[in-house]
């Protein structure tokens, strides 16, 4: 994300009240627009046909002097709540504290058992880097301040302070010393996690509102609205405990046009002489890569309404970004806000449905499409991400966020837009659905007692994310078929798999009678018929770790193994055109950690040195010499940099993987002695080099590359 933004960074820039909007370049255009703040990007008030209707809360009296809103004064925010502690609160509010060392972050939920995770050593979701991020901010961090002090004299510090440019600093004996220069004052606590929601709100200036907004399983909008119960209890219990003005932010991603009704609801219950500010700030990470997508982001949305109060909000909350370039805030009116979220995701996944149609295609004609998709992808005007063909998209969000839009159309009598987004979800449906069909067909066409191994489980990879997973889908289809199925995952658990497999609609009995869960990877394959790739872990691949994730190509990966009819073929790795470079995305902190190919410079420099202080028992705090300090010592920081850096088993036969990179990988050639005969590998996620494991004896079908048994016109005819 972001390596492209600088160059077309769009500035927006109107006259009040005028009706044109002008994209430029922001290198040509330092000046932004008199309405921003600070630099940040400002939209105009929405024109007149754009306003909200009568009973809208967007007061026109209200509505600041455009002159004057830049000069605004605004309030700092120094206490914020964040009400869900899920795979969007805990990260982005972690981020928050661990940024705004002066800012106090509560995250709150009402469930029990995750706020205890997020309370221990072993977080409950898994992000590469969230770890460090939140052990810091959580438990802060020791500033190496002993050697630093005037006297030289060692001391326990109480309290450390910036004075005239130095360092104040007081020791737990009362004692003062003031150090001339400005000395690392490590990271006092600032972030809470707890299930105490009334002295959370209380107390705060700022509330995020991070609670799940899943599709409605009943009721008008069944299967396609969005269920904002979750919302609106949020709301309500703001309202009953806030006995001071808050602003309130929309992080959570809802239909347009519902800051509204949140303002209505605020309003009807708040106590007497509360006053609320809605703020809509919609996420855009990814899970997986959530970490470097919020140290990093390619824009932040801000959607105000008009008035004073509205712009002086958001800009309070522009102030929270503290970490982000100020051109990449934008502020916005609220309902663009609003649609933007689910608009970018719909954008997202309408592309994922096209290429894997065009998979389809592939298959059928013998044409390749990885070929197909960085042909594509090199067109700037498309660019190569979220192109990459598999067995389909998951998670929590595109499905739900696209029939959320589909409501929203046919709501507004938009049948034919309703339509179109629809396809979008159509097409994935098919193209899980065509998989499994693949699966059965090349396996005699019959599945009946036959061993079935699904590698990953979560919906992609570096997270253990099950929602949504096309692995449910795989999984249902061919269990119909009567087979055995062997599942591993490297950080879905155990329990939330068969949690997932229930919802599905199975009898956890009956699946149990076939279906095991498997901590070892070799045990999940032993006797195996077939091995099924569903998620892209890096651990299964026999390739060169690529930059990052799906949508990362690199013209190796691509060529090798197929030839320029799309059959394969034993193109060497030399004749790839030289000097060619795809790495556009950039690598996720796991593969630095692990030292892996791409090159670290995504890598935080404070997480890199916090890893190495790890590695260094002199600067780790808990070994550091002198215990000059009156921080806690991060608690799992160790324990999660061991998991981090263990090694699995060689892999001799993965030549192209650099020896850094060998650490964890699936031994495919151990998988060979211990499988059945024919070895099939169906790679649903396009990452296994086909020629290598060719050369095992493993039969390989994989996405939109013509298959050795598949013959898809057949099915057609
Ligand atoms: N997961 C993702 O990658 C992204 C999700 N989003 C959006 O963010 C929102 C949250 O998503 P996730 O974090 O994935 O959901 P989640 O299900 O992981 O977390 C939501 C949390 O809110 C808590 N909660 C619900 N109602 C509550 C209440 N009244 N009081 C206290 N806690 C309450 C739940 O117990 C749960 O822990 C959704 O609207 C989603 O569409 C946006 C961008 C990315
Ligand atoms: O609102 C949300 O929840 C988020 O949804 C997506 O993020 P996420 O679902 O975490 O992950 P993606 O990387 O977008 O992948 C989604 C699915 O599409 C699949 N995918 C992705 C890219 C691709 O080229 N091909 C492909 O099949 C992935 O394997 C995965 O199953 C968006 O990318 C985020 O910007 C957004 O904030």
């Amino acid at each position: 994300m972001g390596d492209v933004f600088d160059e077309f960074t769009p500035v927006y820039s109107n006259p009040p009240g005028g009706d044109g909007l002008h994209i430029e370049q922001a290198s040509r255009h330092p000046q932004f627009d008199p309405l921003s703040y600070h630099g940040s990007i400002r939209f105009p008030p929405p024109r007149p046909h754009y306003q909200v209707p009568p009973n809208s809360l967007v007061d026109a009296s209200t509505e600041a002097s455009d002159a004057g809103v830049s000069h605004m004064s605004h309030k700092e925010v120094k206490k914020i709540a964040c009400i869900g502690a899920g795979y969007v609160g805990g990260p982005t509010c972690a981020v928050i504290a661990y940024k705004n060392p002066s800012i106090q972050v509560t995250i709150v939920d009402q469930n029990t058992e995750r706020i205890e995770a997020w309370n221990s050593t072993k977080l409950p979701i898994y992000e590469p880097g969230l770890d460090h991020i939140v052990f810091t901010a959580r438990d802060g961090i020791v500033a190496p301040l002993d050697h630093n002090l005037t006297s030289g004299k060692p001391m326990t510090v109480q309290l450390a302070s910036t004075m005239n440019g130095g360092t104040l600093i007081t020791g737990l004996d009362g004692h003062d010393e003031l150090c001339p220069r400005p000395l690392d004052l490590g990271h006092a606590p600032n972030l809470f996690f707890t299930t105490d929601m009334s002295s959370a709100i209380a107390d705060a200036d700022l509330i995020f509102i991070c609670v799940n907004t899943p599709t409605k399983d009943s009721g008008i909008g069944k299967d396609y609205a969005c269920d904002l119960k979750y919302f609106e209890s949020a709301a309500r219990k703001i309202a009953e405990i806030a006995v001071s003005d808050k602003i309130i932010v929309e992080k959570s991603t809802v239909p347009c046009k519902t800051a509204q009704s949140m303002r209505e609801l605020l309003e009807a219950n708040c106590n007497p002489g509360v006053r609320f500010e809605v703020l809509s700030n919609p996420e855009f990470l990814s899970e997986g890569s959530a970490v470097s997508d919020l140290l990093n982001p390619d824009r932040v949305l801000i959607g105000s309404d008009s008035s004073s109060t509205g712009v002086s909000a958001a800009a309070s909350l522009s102030d929270v970004y503290s970490w982000v370039p100020r051109n990449r805030i934008i502020s916005m009116n609220l309902w663009s806000c609003e649609l933007s979220k689910l608009a970018a995701n719909a954008l997202l996944a309408q592309r994922i449905s096209s290429i894997n149609s065009l998979s389809a295609i592939c298959e059928a004609t013998g044409a390749n499409i990885n070929e197909v998709s960085y042909a594509c992808g090199l067109d700037r005007r498309i660019g190569p991400h979220m192109l990459k063909a598999g067995v389909g998209f998951g998670g929590s969000c595109f499905k739900k966020d696209i029939l959320s839009l589909v409501y929203l159309a046919e709501s507004l009598h938009l049948s034919e837009v309703a339509d179109y987004w629809k396809s979008v979800v159509a097409m994935n449906e098919y193209q899980k659905c065509r998989f499994t069909r693949r699966i059965t067909h090349c396996l005699f066409d019959t599945l009946t007692g036959k061993k079935i191994t699904i590698l990953g489980f979560s919906y992609k990879k570096d997270t253990g994310d099950t929602r949504e997973t096309p692995a449910v889908t795989l999984v249902r289809n061919i269990f119909a078929e009567k087979c055995k199925i062997s599942i591993y995952d490297p950080k879905a658990s155990e329990q939330q798999i068969w949690l997932q497999l229930a919802e599905d609609g199975g009898k956890l009995e009956k699946l149990k009678s076939r279906i095991t869960i498997h901590h070892d990877i070799y045990e999940a394959c032993e006797g195996a018929d077939a091995i099924v790739v569903a998620t892209e872990w890096d651990e299964f691949s026999n390739k060169a770790i690529t930059p990052r994730g799906p949508s990362a190509w690199t013209p190796s990966s691509i060529l090798r193994g197929v030839s320029a009819n799309g059959n394969r073929s034993h193109t060497p790795t030399n004749q790839i055109p030289q000097g060619e470079t795809f790495s556009r995305v950039a690598p996720t902190p796991t593969i630095a950690i692990l030292g892996g190919s791409g090159t670290p410079s995504r890598l935080p420099a404070s997480i890199d040195s916090v890893i190495s202080r790890n590695h260094s028992p002199t600067l780790n705090p808990k070994h550091s010499a002198k215990g000059s300090h009156s921080y806690a010592p991060s608690r799992g920081r160790q324990d999660s940099l061991a998991s981090t850096l263990s090694t699995g088993s060689t892999n001799d036969h993965l030549d192209t993987i650099g020896e850094e990179n060998k650490t964890n990988r699936l031994d495919w050639g151990r998988v060979a002695l211990g499988m059945r005969k024919p070895m099939f590998v169906f790679d649903g996620r396009g990452i296994l080099d086909v020629d290598k494991l060719e050369k095992l004896g493993f039969r390989v079908e994989a996405i939109g590359i013509p298959g050795v048994r598949y013959q898809p016109a057949q099915e057609f005819e």
